[in-house]
């Protein structure tokens, strides 16, 4: 048995505990790390990571069967399913290293791989190790929710964990849940070649404007995925090669069934009654500061509930960095953190969507527009389908939603822009080099203030006078 005392425990390698431990580390602090499982957590060995080199697989593929229109012609992609998932694998492998124990032991963090149990109050035992610490940070990620939908658990069923490693092609994948993991799964393998139905209990990408996602959604029905709303699913029955699902709006049979109905919390393992820590089937109970009902004690990242993506757990370990290292006061702010679903075309997210917006400002809102068949570079290359709402009060931006190519990238200045409260015209003032996608930003902006200027009375008396004095 070993006893360590340290400055800062963090448990969890994945994309909160790791950023925590680098940020601790090297400013001085004595950091310990526990990661039971894979250093990366689920970004990087089932997440983020896997899902967009099998999208760019996907797109690939895709792209060979679209050059008509510019006067390439097309083909039928052959498609090696094993094959794309060894470059998921190496993906994975480029990116392992820097995430990797060595490293982190190199930054000079205690790095132990167990899994970590409170046995009281800031104790915490891993494998043989007894771990006494100041501070605490548990950054324990989420695990996918296997629903109890009858005859389940009697089907071979795939997850996030699970899909990556498969190499046999499904011939019809069944996904349950319209979710951003169901479609980005959806549209992969629809053009590698599977045949694909996504089962939907209510509205899929509900999260996101219904505007927007009806046009990712119009793409992906194009393009051959079967998209079922409304469509509870309620039984399973079958084995490998044929399984049906029966839902509250018909049957669907396929040869492979991928669960993506959300996440639960990663606590089962953690014992937190021990250290009189709370939490609800959600996640880790926090304040605004991210503490725990134990104050020297913070969950971060997925664990915690709340948004979960890996730029929310970066920006979660950041505040922590802030607390812990510096007593600085933080608390978390959610208006500035976009999110981004990487179909095609993307779709992407800031602050308050239209219907948020409305109810929460009436009149107060303006939203302004920009579409992509306006933009040249989108006409130049053939991505014409998609455009840009932004919802502002009092010529400041509170949202932004974008449907298009990169829409991911092109979000990133709306958090710029609303992370400082900055008004609408620090965007007209940026300059976008020509032809770019991302003037689509600009030009939004410019929406706001073509009717002040262009349809103004005073504005025309003004020019006329002045045009008049003009020598
Ligand atoms: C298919 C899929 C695609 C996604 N795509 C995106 C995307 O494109 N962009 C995006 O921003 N987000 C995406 N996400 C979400 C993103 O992966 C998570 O939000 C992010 O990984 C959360 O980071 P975390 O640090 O909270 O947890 P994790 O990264 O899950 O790390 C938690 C770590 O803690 C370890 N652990 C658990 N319990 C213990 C214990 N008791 N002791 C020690 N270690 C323990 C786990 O083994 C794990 O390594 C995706 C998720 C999925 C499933
Ligand atoms: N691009 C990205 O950033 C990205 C990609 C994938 C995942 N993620 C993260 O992972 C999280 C989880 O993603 P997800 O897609 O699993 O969850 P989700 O909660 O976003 O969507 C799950 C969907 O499943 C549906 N559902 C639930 N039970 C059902 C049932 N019995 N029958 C049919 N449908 C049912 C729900 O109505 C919902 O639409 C996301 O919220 C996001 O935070 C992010």
């Amino acid at each position: 048995m070993t006893r360590i005392k340290t400055d800062l425990l963090v448990i969890g390698a994945g994309s909160g505990g790791l950023s925590v431990a680098a940020g601790a580390a090297q400013m001085g602090a004595d950091v310990t790390l526990l990661e039971g499982h894979k250093m990366g957590g689920d970004c990087l060995n089932y997440g983020c990571v896997p899902s967009k080199a099998l999208l760019a697989a996907g797109h690939a593929a895709h792209a060979m069967t679209q050059g008509a229109a510019m006067g390439i012609t097309p083909t039928v992609p052959e498609i090696d399913y094993a094959a794309a998932k060894d470059h998921v694998a190496r993906v994975i492998a480029t990116i392992a290293p820097v995430d990797s124990q060595e490293r982190f032991e190199g930054l000079g963090v205690r790095v132990i791989r167990e899994f970590g149990a409170f046995t009281g109050p800031r104790i915490v035992q891993a494998g043989d190790t007894t771990i006494t610490a100041r501070r605490i940070v548990v950054a324990t990620g989420s695990s996918p929710l296997v629903p109890p939908i009858p005859g389940l658990a009697d089907v071979p069923y795939l997850t996030n964990e699970t899909l990556f490693e498969l190499r046999e092609k499904p011939e019809h994948l069944l996904i349950i849940g319209g979710g951003p993991i169901g479609m980005e799964m959806a549209q992969a393998h629809v053009r590698l070649g599977c045949k694909v139905t996504v089962i939907e209990g209510a509205t899929a990408l509900a999260k996101d404007d219904p505007e927007l996602t009806a046009i990712v959604l119009e793409r992906l029905r194009a393009e051959g995925v079967t998209i079922a709303e409304n469509a509870l699913a309620q039984h399973i029955t079958g084995q490998g090669g044929a399984i049906t699902v029966e839902t509250s709006a018909g049957s669907f049979t396929g040869t492979h069934l991928l669960i993506a109905v959300g996440r639960k919390p990663n606590i089962d393992r953690l014992n937190l009654a021990a250290a009189g820590i709370a939490a609800t089937k959600q996640g880790i109970t926090t304040d605004a500061r991210l503490r725990t009902t134990d104050k020297h004690v913070y969950a971060i990242g997925d664990v915690a509930g709340g948004l979960q993506f890996t730029h929310v757990a970066g920006y979660h370990a950041g505040l922590i960095i802030r607390q812990v290292l510096f007593g600085l006061p933080a608390k978390v702010q959610t208006a500035h953190i976009p999110w981004a679903t990487y179909t095609d075309p993307e779709l992407a997210q800031i602050g308050l969507t239209e219907a948020q917006a409305r109810e929460t400002y009436g009149d107060k809102l303006e939203v302004v527009r920009a579409d992509y068949h306006h933009n040249d570079r989108a006409i130049a290359t053939g991505q014409t389908t998609g455009l840009i709402k932004v919802m502002l009060v009092k010529g400041r931006p509170v949202g932004a939603s974008i449907v298009g190519a990169q829409a991911g990238e092109l979000i990133t200045p709306w958090s710029l822009a609303i992370a400082n409260n900055l008004k609408i015209s620090a965007l007209t003032n940026m300059i976008a080099p020509y032809p770019t996608i991302a003037e689509l930003n600009k030009r939004a902006a410019g929406a706001y203030f073509s009717p002040r200027l262009f349809d103004n009375m005073m504005v025309k008396r003004v020019v006329r006078l002045v045009q008049r004095l003009l020598p």
